[in-house]
């Protein structure tokens, strides 16, 4: 057992800067070691209580959260702004001229205008803390999203929401899903060409072989309605024609998208459609796109209440309106970006992974022949992992002690199918479908928890359609997260899962874009 003057000692190594230990003379350092004291004190309580397996560890994850704390508590001083939407906006040619405010070098954004904006939130500032900012809507993950229709109308105008009075579109054309965000206004003279949008859009709940739309996500803002649509990139060929068969676009009108596929398709959207694309970087719209909904959809932030419990559904919502910087935001689309979000327009992509949304639909169609991701995840939802997965128990008979892995827990993904002569026999497309989105869900939160650490961020985010109405998976990663920090961090959900970078496109003329 480590003793607490060792505890004690590491403790100060870790958190006092070289320097300041050399002179320890400040009353900033003196009032920073007094601090450490108080927590050392609750620390060796902690200690007591729990018996961790890891002290040192649970020290310094303990640290981590405390000094994320205060650093909420300092931030939350800040007012928070958001980009102005300006209704006489550039676009077209225009946008190319204004990408130059990007740092492109650091990923950060050069800062917004501080110029007041009916989007910027005003001083009702809430709490860091989790009990201040929860509302308890007695909901499960499984339950409707009905009370999105809530809406906080007088945050923005619907001629803000439009450009010289006419909507728009935003499109995030992704590796494996294109997300369309528009928004319609309740009174409005629409062009010829919008009015046949709108009709389309409206008229049907699915298009085309993969398209559909998500009606529970629509939201009443300001005089107005946002609606969210998807379909399958691979199919943008079919979609294009579609498009112009309908006549929903004018000739070289600018649409303005991001996603890779925004660069990609181009060409095909100019050559067959005669419609521009007006670029933004796809990490940038999809971190405004989640401002602008957290600041408009009050229950669009969620967590699992009971996190320790890998088949508790039960959770809460939490209002992320309160300045909660910095966190992590994980998008989880076909590959896997990790951001350190420390402001409303600071931010950076610190890692990512390639094992993703797409690997696990990837995997699925060669495995279990689900052809779409909706089939593979209803799969899951009956299947039994532990039919392939290797446990501890399947290698010790039962818990390994020394290092307190009980049975139960996963010593290998898929490693029990090595261990039958017939790798088949006895085993479902949804047990083999359930497993893969626990490795994955559990290797991408394993892998945000170690970047949390190392950023010292204690709320991670996760974003993307791999979460696509998937509690199974949200439930996997919020377990992992409680589990690898002890409980100090925490995983946090979204209601439009996949739709930021889509909504973050349709802002794109009140801010910079990377071109024209
Ligand atoms: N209807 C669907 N069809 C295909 N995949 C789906 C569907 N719904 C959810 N998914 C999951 O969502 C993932 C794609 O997520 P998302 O749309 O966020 O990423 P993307 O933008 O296509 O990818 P990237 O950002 O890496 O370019 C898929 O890999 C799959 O796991
Ligand atoms: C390439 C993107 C950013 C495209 O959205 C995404 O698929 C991703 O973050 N992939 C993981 C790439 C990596 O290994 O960092």
């Amino acid at each position: 057992m480590v003793s607490d003057t060792e505890i004690r000692r590491d403790v100060k190594d870790d958190v006092l800067p070289r320097d300041s230990r050399r002179k320890a003379a400040s009353d900033e350092d003196y009032f920073l070691l007094h601090k450490i004291d108080a927590v050392f004190d609750e620390l060796r309580a902690e200690l007591k209580d729990h018996r961790p397996r890891d002290p040192l560890m649970f020290l310094r994850n303990h640290l981590v959260h405390k000094v994320a704390q205060a650093h909420d508590r300092k931030s939350r001083r800040r007012a928070r702004t958001f980009v102005p939407a300006d209704s006489n906006a550039v676009i077209g040619s225009d946008l190319k001229a204004a990408s130059s405010h990007e740092d492109g070098e650091s990923g950060r954004l050069a800062p917004e205008s501080t110029q007041s904006s009916p989007m910027t939130s005003s001083s009702d500032e809430s709490s860091i803390e989790l009990s201040d900012n929860e509302t308890d809507t007695k909901q499960t993950s499984e339950t409707s999203h009905s009370n999105l229709r809530r809406h906080r109308s007088h945050r923005v105008s619907a001629s803000q929401l439009t450009l010289s009075g006419q909507p728009l579109i935003g499109l995030d054309i992704g590796g494996t899903l294109c997300k369309i965000c528009c928004f319609e206004p309740n009174s409005c003279d629409l062009q010829a060409t919008n009015r046949r949008k709108f009709d389309f859009l409206k008229n049907s709940m699915t298009y085309g072989t993969t398209g559909r739309r998500d009606s529970a996500l629509s939201f009443d803002c300001a005089d107005g309605k946002f609606h969210f649509i998807s379909f399958e990139t691979r199919r943008m060929p079919g979609a294009i024609e579609l498009m112009k068969k309908e006549g929903l676009f004018n000739d070289d009108e600018v649409v303005l998208a991001t996603g890779g596929g925004a660069h990609k398709y181009a060409d095909l959207f100019a050559k067959k459609l005669g419609v521009l694309l007006g670029r933004g970087d796809e990490l940038t719209c999809l971190l405004k796109g989640l401002n602008f909904l957290l600041e408009h959809v009050p229950d669009e932030c969620y967590y699992f209440t009971n996190p320790k419990s890998r088949g508790d559904p039960r959770t809460k919502s939490f209002d992320m309106q309160g300045t909660v910087y910095p966190y992590f935001l994980v998008n989880i689309g076909s590959g896997v970006s990790i951001l350190r979000v420390d402001n409303s327009d600071s931010y950076d992509r610190v890692s990512g992974t390639s094992i993703g949304g797409g690997t696990y639909m990837g995997l699925c169609r060669l495995l279990t022949k689900c052809e779409n991701f909706d089939r593979a995840t209803l799969a899951a939802a009956t299947g039994d992992s532990t039919r392939v997965d290797m446990l501890v128990s399947d290698i010790y008979g039962g818990d390994y002690d020394s290092f307190g892995l009980k049975g139960d827990v996963v010593a290998s993904a898929f490693g029990k199918i090595v261990m039958k002569d017939d790798p088949w026999e006895g085993i479902t497309k949804g047990d083999i479908s359930r497993s893969l989105i626990n490795m994955i869900g559990i290797n991408v939160a394993q892998l945000a928890y170690l970047c949390a650490m190392r950023y010292e961020v204690t709320r991670i985010l996760f974003a993307g359609n791999f979460l696509r109405q998937n509690p199974l998976t949200q439930n996997a990663i919020a377990f992992s997260v409680h589990y690898w920090s002890h409980g100090l961090m925490k995983a946090f959900f979204l209601r439009h899962e996949g739709y930021f970078g889509s909504v973050g496109a349709y802002f794109l003329p009140h801010q910079r874009q990377d071109s024209s």
